[in-house]
């Protein structure tokens, strides 16, 4: 994270840059998080056969222009309004034709961009004005506006969302990011305080999100048992002791092989831990008055 070091203007080319910079961090950091439960991390693929680590770092290194492109398309309108949201999709879609030309057409970080793009277009509005209330207050504000050039797509998520009623991706933005806000944030904090390794704080957090989200990757895979098993067995590594505990660490196991039994992967879990990294690592850039939670 080179760019810390720097403290730029925030309405520069190369503020844009460090966002950018912070958002494919955080993607990576997040794919390089182990034991993830079922998830692609640095032991192997966990529940999925078209993802490999390699493929999710280059998927991430791929986003980086997206990303600055979303901060400078912020800058440049500068306010929350239809014109940026229009803006942004179009960037947005085109990112995620740039992935997929990376990926030979697997999908790595669809959840990714549509979180990360709207909170660094977020942090990109108001750089003296990013604490994480703040700045998740923006991104949904900005996910609400509809975008008129989306051509609606059967996608898995909506596919969920018709057989159980579950709200996805779209609707934890335009909420404002609750699973961050309420469960990855103070979790990480928590764990953190308690004495957790960073590895072991992050694991918490990602748990912590995974005991209440509908997570549409998880419905689409495994149903509504896939998503029992995923929310209840994160419960038990929390209740246990967390990621670092003797006790927490043997009810993690259980949950990775439980989840790769039903073929349960909760990536989006994985993206809201990814706006979590995003989130925190704010604070170095922009100093200690951007943040509180
Ligand atoms: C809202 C988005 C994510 C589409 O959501 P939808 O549920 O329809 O799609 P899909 O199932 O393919 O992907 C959803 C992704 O979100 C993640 N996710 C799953 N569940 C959740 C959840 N409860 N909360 C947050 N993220 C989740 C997963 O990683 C998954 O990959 C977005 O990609 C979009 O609006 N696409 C339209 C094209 C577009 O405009 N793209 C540019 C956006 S800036
Ligand atoms: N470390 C990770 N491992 C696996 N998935 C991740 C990881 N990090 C993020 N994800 C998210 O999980 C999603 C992949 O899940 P999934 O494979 O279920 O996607 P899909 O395209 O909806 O489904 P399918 O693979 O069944 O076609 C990606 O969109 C990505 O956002």
């Amino acid at each position: 994270m080179s760019a810390l070091a720097h403290k730029a203007k925030s309405d520069s080319p190369l503020f844009a840059e460090q966002l950018a910079d912070l958002a494919v961090d955080a993607l990576i950091d997040e794919a390089d998080l182990s034991p993830k439960p079922a998830l692609v991390d640095r032991r192997g693929s966990g529940a999925h056969s078209d993802l490999h680590l390699g493929l999710m770092h280059a998927s991430a290194l791929s986003l980086w222009p997206m990303f600055k492109g979303m901060a400078e398309a912020a800058q440049q309108f500068a306010e929350i309004g239809q014109p940026l949201r229009e803006a942004l999709g179009r960037i947005g879609r085109e990112g995620e034709a740039a992935m997929l030309r990376t990926t030979n057409g697997v999908n790595t970080h669809r959840g990714a961009i549509w979180a990360l793009g709207l909170l660094v277009t977020a942090a990109a509005l108001e750089p003296n004005n990013c604490s994480a209330a703040q700045l998740t207050l923006r991104a949904a504000k900005l996910a609400l506006i509809e975008d008129r050039n989306v051509v609606p797509q059967l996608s898995h998520g909506a596919q969920v969302a018709q057989r159980y009623g579950a709200m996805g991706a779209k609707e934890q933005a335009q909420l404002g990011f609750p699973a961050v806000m309420q469960k990855g944030l103070p979790q990480l904090q928590h764990s953190r305080a308690s004495g957790s390794g960073e590895q072991n704080a992050r694991l918490d957090a990602l748990l912590a999100i995974m005991t209440t989200l509908a997570d549409t990757c998880v419905l689409y895979r495994s149903g509504l048992e896939g998503l029992h098993a995923m929310q209840q067995g994160a419960q038990r590594v929390l209740d246990a002791g967390g990621s670092a505990s003797l006790a927490g660490r043997r009810q993690l196991h259980a949950l990775d092989q439980q989840l790769l039994q039903l073929n349960a992967s909760p990536g989006g879990a994985a993206d809201l831990l990814a706006a979590c990294l995003f989130i925190d690592s704010l604070e170095p850039v922009l100093g200690s008055e951007s943040r509180s939670v």
